[in-house]
């Protein structure tokens, strides 16, 4: 399959490059770039040892042939193309925020107008780990969702699949720096946030909070905090006034997640850790149940250009291939 790499120079973009240059069953044909267009690809790939040798802009692909583009630019940039690429054959992944919601409204309130909403009826979202995602020929766009809601996702969506209501689930999130991408910023400085841990946005505020409350129909609260780490995220999940016990909470996942290599169930007690997450396409959920005030705990840690963005983009074409779910991502 020959694939397209749009935004290739981001942090999300660098990572898919990295996953199908080990993947079987892809080549890679084309990288692009606005800012180092007909600059070399060893600049930012010393690695590659096939495929393009200068990136080029997304413009100039229209006299190219390809069957995949994974979309790594920021929200509205590339989805102009998208009509060109759709009607040239091509599948996309995007992995910005245009396609993650089938109600425009909900992306309006989020995002503000919506580049292309003529092509909401051919793009599909969601959740890689999801069992019951299915990939039907009419689609034509994946939209990939937000790293802090994938880890959300991940300890909630099996407890909603149950029957649980979730009327208030308070998120505390924590995040690498990558998160933030790649453009030098003032508080992405390495003096600025190195020994730093600062929350940013507020409750209500932040934009993933929409694709969280997605998942559980109700009301969230998320506070994202700023780590001093180059990537990973954990998200610590408080959900008061629930009678489940840390076994059925574990007896759940277990279930949800049987034969999915990528999620790791840990036994109550035991917590998530980002550096055991990092540079993979794994998430690891931990359990508490604070029995004295009635609050179940739940934690997911991920990495968040993997899981969190590349990892799963490839994951999902794997799926949506009928290949193996884990190729290229061992
Ligand atoms: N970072 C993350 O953890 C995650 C990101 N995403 C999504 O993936 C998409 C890409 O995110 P991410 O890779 O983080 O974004 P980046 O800011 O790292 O890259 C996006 C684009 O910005 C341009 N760019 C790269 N470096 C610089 C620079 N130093 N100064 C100015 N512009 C630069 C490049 O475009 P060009 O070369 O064409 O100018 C690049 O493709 C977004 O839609 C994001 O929402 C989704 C999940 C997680
Ligand atoms: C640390 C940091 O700034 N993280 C980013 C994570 C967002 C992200 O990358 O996801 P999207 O694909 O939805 O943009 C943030 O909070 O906005």
């Amino acid at each position: 399959m020959r694939a397209v790499v749009v935004g290739a120079t981001g942090y999300a973009g660098q990572e898919v490059v990295k996953i199908l240059a080990r993947h079987p069953e892809f080549e890679i044909v084309a990288l692009t770039s606005s800012r180092q267009q007909q600059e070399p690809v060893s600049d930012i790939f010393p690695y590659l040892s096939r495929g393009p040798s200068v990136f080029v802009d997304p413009k100039d692909l229209s006299d190219m042939e390809f069957d995949w583009v994974f979309s790594c630019q920021g929200p509205k940039q590339a989805t102009p193309y998208f009509f060109e690429w759709i009607e040239r054959g091509a599948k996309i992944v995007d992995l910005s925020a245009d396609f993650r919601f089938q109600d425009i409204k909900v992306y309006e309130q989020a995002y503000g107008s919506h580049p292309a909403p003529e092509l909401l009826a051919l793009a599909k979202a969601g959740y890689a780990d999801d069992p019951t995602m299915d990939y039907d020929n009419a689609m034509r766009i994946l939209g990939n969702p937000g790293c802090y809601p994938t880890a959300f996702y991940a300890a909630v969506a099996p407890l909603i699949a149950q029957g649980q209501s979730l009327p208030l689930v308070i998120v505390d999130g924590k995040s690498g720096v990558s998160g933030a991408g790649r453009a030098p910023r003032e508080h992405l400085m390495m003096a600025e946030m190195v020994e730093n841990v600062t929350p940013y946005n507020d409750p209500g505020k932040h934009r993933h909070t929409f694709e969280m409350e997605a998942v559980t129909g109700q009301t969230v609260v998320f506070q994202p905090h700023l780590m001093p780490m180059a990537r990973g995220m954990e998200l610590t999940i408080y959900i008061p006034n629930s009678s489940l016990s840390a076994n059925s909470v574990v007896e759940l996942w277990q279930d949800y997640y049987d034969g999915n290599a990528f999620i790791t169930v840990l036994s109550p007690g035991q917590k998530p850790q980002t550096r055991r997450v990092r540079d993979t396409n794994r998430i690891e959920l931990g359990v508490s149940a604070d029995e004295r005030s009635g609050t179940l705990v739940l934690y997911s840690a991920l990495d968040n250009l993997q899981k969190g963005a590349a990892g799963q983009a490839v994951q999902h074409v794997n799926r949506w291939m009928n290949w193996p779910m884990e190729l290229g991502l061992e």
